[in-house]
């Protein structure tokens, strides 16, 4: 573990459109609870010092409560109301982080994610600045052309996951650029500096819960635990 005060901003502040759920997807049960509380658990067992901050809808933060008081949940946590998009909510989640050190944002969605890989993450964003956990792609890759489409050589690319941790003071500058399209994750806001980004191999394991087939492999990924 680095020596510099370590936070995590763990976003969840989004309604989950794609799972077509009648609750948001960050609070359907896996294994008996709401994913983000298993999520929580993870980065509270790399380092159970860590500042926590979780960010829900403004209109979830009642029902977040409920859910804590129903689960028994005692993890300490800051919970901070989300933004419009991503971006707004990392932001938001970033105005609560008091002073120096490193912050990992988290997509409150991927609740398979190691210690051992935050733990890189942490570790490596310490020396470089910056370090996204990332995978390899498994399937073949075609781009998009206006003729058509084209193979591309898949060892040039990789798949892009989260944990993605920074010092302080670079993803506070990052976050207080403008939003733009191409802003899918913290990464390409940081990149937008003029930083480098370096990668940390991530988990075939970490999905991010975002279509109903996701479920089935998150209770059976959560029974191997
Ligand atoms: N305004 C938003 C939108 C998204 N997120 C969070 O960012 C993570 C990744 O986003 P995604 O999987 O796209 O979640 P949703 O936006 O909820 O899903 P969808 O795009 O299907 O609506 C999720 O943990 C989500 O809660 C957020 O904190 N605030
Ligand atoms: C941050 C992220 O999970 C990295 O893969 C991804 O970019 C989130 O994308 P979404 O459009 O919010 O699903």
């Amino acid at each position: 573990m680095s020596q510099l005060p370590e936070y995590a901003i763990i976003v969840a502040g989004g309604s989950g459109s794609r799972m077509q759920h009648e609750v948001p997807k960050q609070f359907i049960e896996v294994a008996g609870k709401p994913i983000l509380m298993h999520t929580i658990e993870r980065f509270y067992e790399y380092n159970p010092d860590l500042r926590l901050i979780v960010v829900l809808p403004q209109q979830q933060l009642n029902t977040w409560r409920d859910l804590c008081r129903k689960h028994g949940f005692k993890i300490f946590h800051m919970a901070v109301a989300g933004g419009a998009t991503r971006f707004g909510s990392v932001k938001n989640g970033l105005d609560a982080v008091q002073g120096e050190g490193l912050v990992a944002v988290h997509d409150g969605v991927r609740p398979f994610v190691e210690t051992t890989t935050i733990k890189a993450a942490f570790e490596a964003a310490a020396v470089h600045g910056s370090a996204v956990v990332a995978v390899s792609p498994k399937d073949s890759i075609r781009e998009l052309t206006p003729e058509g489409n084209q193979a591309v050589p898949r060892a040039n690319y990789k798949l892009v996951q989260t944990p993605q941790c920074f010092r302080t003071g670079i993803l506070r500058r990052a976050y207080e650029q403008a939003e733009q399209e191409h802003f899918t994750d913290d990464a390409s806001v940081v990149e937008q500096l003029g930083e480098k980004i370096v990668l940390v191999e991530g988990s075939y394991r970490n999905i991010k819960i975002t279509t109903p087939e996701d479920l089935v492999l998150a209770e059976a990924f959560a029974k191997e635990q």
